[in-house]
């Protein structure tokens, strides 16, 4: 069936339907781990939010689609339904959970991760991006930026085949957490996140050139410091690991004056 709505066709809603119940069901587990009320961004037709009310929590489901929230209301007395936009509908839930449009997946995790309400949030998106954020062949500099407050798993590979209609790439599973501790002071995280900034755009041969400019700090701090650190291997900023981008910080960069 083609779908249309005011927001636009079905592909520019990103609606790719999550038809495959084992993978429904390794998603549902995901969640059924976390804790608290949860909130369903793009719920859809509802695969995900049929298993979702199973859980005995409390569910909040929102779809930008008429046609969708209208069926979902229909079909789902005793959640709360609404027809709302993932990128202005408050994040104000302990879990966030979604097969998320893949058009709109850096943006919704842009903003999840600069709200500071949730706790969980269990997201389908792209293969890549899912691999990316958590930090498999190297961290994006997002990642880099965010993982001193959360931590990123991959649970797991979705074929494009287990969506309708079928997307051209996999999708996969990706969990993130809020750390109870954050491993940099919360006040140091604007200057933080400029520092990876700064050194993620950075130029310069080695990784000392790209840090000794980033920073500021004197060549042979920055040479002692990744030598401390076992560091001297690595040769550009997405192959380091957190607590690296955190000791680094902590040693060069976080009482310079920038
Ligand atoms: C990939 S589908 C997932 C549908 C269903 N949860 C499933 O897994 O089969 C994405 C859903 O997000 C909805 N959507 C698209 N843009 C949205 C937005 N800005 N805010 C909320 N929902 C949106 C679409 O209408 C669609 O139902």
């Amino acid at each position: 069936m083609r779908f249309q709505s005011t927001n636009g066709g079905r592909h520019e809603l990103g609606q790719n339907f999550l038809r495959n119940p084992n993978t429904i069901n390794r998603f549902v587990a995901v969640v059924r781990e976390t804790k608290g009320g949860i909130l369903e961004i793009g719920a859809g037709d509802g695969a995900i939010t049929r298993k979702l009310s199973l859980l005995g929590r409390e569910l909040t489901a929102i779809d930008v689609d008429e046609r969708h929230v209208k069926r979902l209301r229909q079909n789902f007395s005793t959640i709360r339904v609404e027809r709302a936009d993932a990128l202005r509908f408050t994040l104000e839930f302990p879990v966030i959970v979604g097969n998320i449009p893949f058009s709109l997946t850096t943006p919704i995790l842009r903003r999840l991760l600069k709200a500071s309400s949730w706790h969980d949030a269990v997201l389908l998106t792209q293969w890549e991006v899912a691999r990316k954020r958590a930090g498999i062949g190297g961290r994006t500099m997002m990642t880099a930026q965010a993982a001193p407050w959360y931590v990123f798993e991959l649970c797991g590979r979705v074929p494009a085949q287990h969506f309708t209609p079928q997307p051209s790439v996999d999708g996969g599973i990706l969990h993130v957490t809020r750390r109870e501790r954050p491993l940099v002071p919360s006040k140091e995280r604007r200057g933080y996140e400029n520092f990876v900034y700064a050194t993620f755009t950075g130029k310069g041969r080695t990784l000392a050139q790209v840090i000794t400019q980033s920073t500021g700090a004197p060549s042979n701090d920055v040479s002692r410091a990744l030598s401390d650190l076992s560091l001297t291997a690595i040769r550009l900023p997405r192959d380091l690991d957190v607590e690296a981008w955190v000791s680094l910080w902590s040693r060069l960069a976080r009482n310079r004056p920038r």
